[in-house]
């Protein structure tokens, strides 16, 4: 997998916060503040592998802000993280929290690695390595961690247990995308693929187009791109095309993904099993109503953007359209529904688990999938409304949504 532009991704961030918060009349000193993280740790972890060498990799916890609450946000797993992707991701959870309005600041985290050449065995030295690294800045109400690329609940499962015997009592409100039988929340393991749903069900409405028939095209086949393109065959809609990091499939009347679903490994690759029909890069121009990029960042750029030929982009991923190309598909009349709005599902279900961990009290999925819904298109009306009114792009809106509340939280903290 090539590297995806990390730096780019914070420094176009930092534009947007800087945007955002100029036109809700803050000083630069509330910019230069929120503009970086408050907080970056940068550990190493040594990890006996199964050969009997030791392998040292390099891990970070990045927190954007606590003035609103203990941040959260994921942990990715993969052999580009680098510092700086960490940062905007964490400023990007700030972003997610704000917009849905939970009680939370933004975190994120990452480890340089490649969970695909490694054993159960190493991976679960290496997650219980890193929460010992992390172990005096996280904790359920200092930074909640959460799964992310390539992590999931069995990864989430071995660091809160790492948490725990560290703290010497059971901790499961330390970390969400927990399995069920550990205080996870029914729901989070489909909880993005829900959130984006709901983002486009509300856009299609807009647009004035049918559910029904729909032409659905999805770039990655993980835990957001698999769940979706199921959600979107299930309501009528037509899944013409999916990839993963192998490549693409495409078929103009639809795959069969129940299939494709019962094909993929842990990691979401499928397409290596079947001739590919087209490249990940004919995928993004692919005629369609809605595109969801929901793999990694910097997918849509100033190159190919002039060519998407789908009436909607809703961002399932983080960062996968630079800032450029948000200008050009805004010019064309494309509605984006930005990344730190359509993805948010995952964290609001997380903090749901939060809110059930602290209470002990468990809720159905009816419930957690109702409250989703609620909340997610409340933070939709919210956007949109500073889209339509405030004449700006859908990205800024949702920067001016998501920083507005940590921003008066700075302020009356006494802290700028
Ligand atoms: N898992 C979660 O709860 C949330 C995930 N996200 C974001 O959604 C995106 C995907 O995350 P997950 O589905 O959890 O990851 P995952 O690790 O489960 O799946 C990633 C998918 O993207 C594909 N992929 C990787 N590199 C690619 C490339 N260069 N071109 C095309 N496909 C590529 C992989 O083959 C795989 O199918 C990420 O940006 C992540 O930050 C956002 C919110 C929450
Ligand atoms: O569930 C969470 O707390 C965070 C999910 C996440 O990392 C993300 O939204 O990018």
């Amino acid at each position: 997998m090539s590297n995806h532009g990390a730096s780019d991704v914070l420094h176009s961030t930092q534009i947007v916060i800087e945007q955002a918060l100029l036109r809700l009349g803050y000083d630069q000193t509330i910019i230069d503040f929120l503009k970086e993280p408050m907080r970056l740790l940068c550990v190493r972890i040594p990890v006996r592998m199964d050969d009997g060498t030791t392998k040292v990799f390099t891990g970070y916890r990045s927190q954007h802000n606590d003035a609103v609450g203990p941040t959260k946000g994921g942990v990715r797993f993969h052999p580009d993280v680098t510092e700086n992707e960490v940062k905007a991701l964490s400023i990007w959870m700030s972003l997610k929290c704000g917009i849905a309005d939970l009680p939370y600041g933004g975190g994120k985290g990452g480890v340089i690695c490649d969970p695909r050449t490694m054993s159960f065995r190493e991976l679960e030295r290496l997650s219980r390595g890193y929460v010992r690294a992390i172990s005096q800045i996280v904790g359920p109400n200092k930074d909640i961690p959460a799964p992310d690329v390539m992590t999931n609940s069995q990864i989430m499962a071995w660091m809160m247990d790492e948490y725990s015997r560290i703290r010497e009592f059971d901790s499961p409100g330390f970390i969400t995308g927990k399995p069920l039988v550990l205080g996870g929340s029914k729901g989070r393991e489909t909880a993005t693929a829900r959130g984006v749903v709901i983002m486009i069900h509300e856009a299609l409405r807009l647009k004035g187009i049918a559910m029904k028939n729909a032409r659905i095209v999805i770039q990655g086949f993980g835990n957001a791109g698999s769940y979706l393109a199921k959600f979107m065959h299930e309501a009528g809609a037509r899944v013409i095309a999916i990839s993963d990091v192998h490549g693409a499939l495409y078929n103009e009347e639809g795959l069969d993904i129940e299939y494709l679903l019962d094909r993929r490994d842990s990691f979401g690759n499928v397409t290596n099993l079947f001739p590919k029909s087209i490249s990940n890069a004919e995928l993004l121009e692919l005629e369609c109503d809605v595109l969801v990029p929901a793999a990694i960042e910097n997918q849509i750029t100033e190159h190919n953007a002039p060519n998407v030929r789908a009436a909607i982009v809703v961002e399932a991923a983080n960062g996968p359209t630079t800032l450029e190309a948000t200008k050009i598909l805004t010019d064309r009349g494309i509605l984006l529904i930005p990344d730190v709005l359509a993805s948010s599902g995952g964290v609001i279900v997380s903090y749901f688990e939060w809110v059930q961990n602290n209470q002990g009290y468990y809720w159905d999925e009816q419930e957690v999938d109702d409250k989703l819904k609620v909340m997610m298109i409340r933070g939709f009306e919210h956007v949109y409304e500073i889209h339509r009114t405030r004449k700006v792009d859908m990205r800024l809106a949702a920067y001016m949504a998501g920083v507005r509340k940590m921003a008066e939280a700075v302020r009356f903290r006494g802290w700028v």
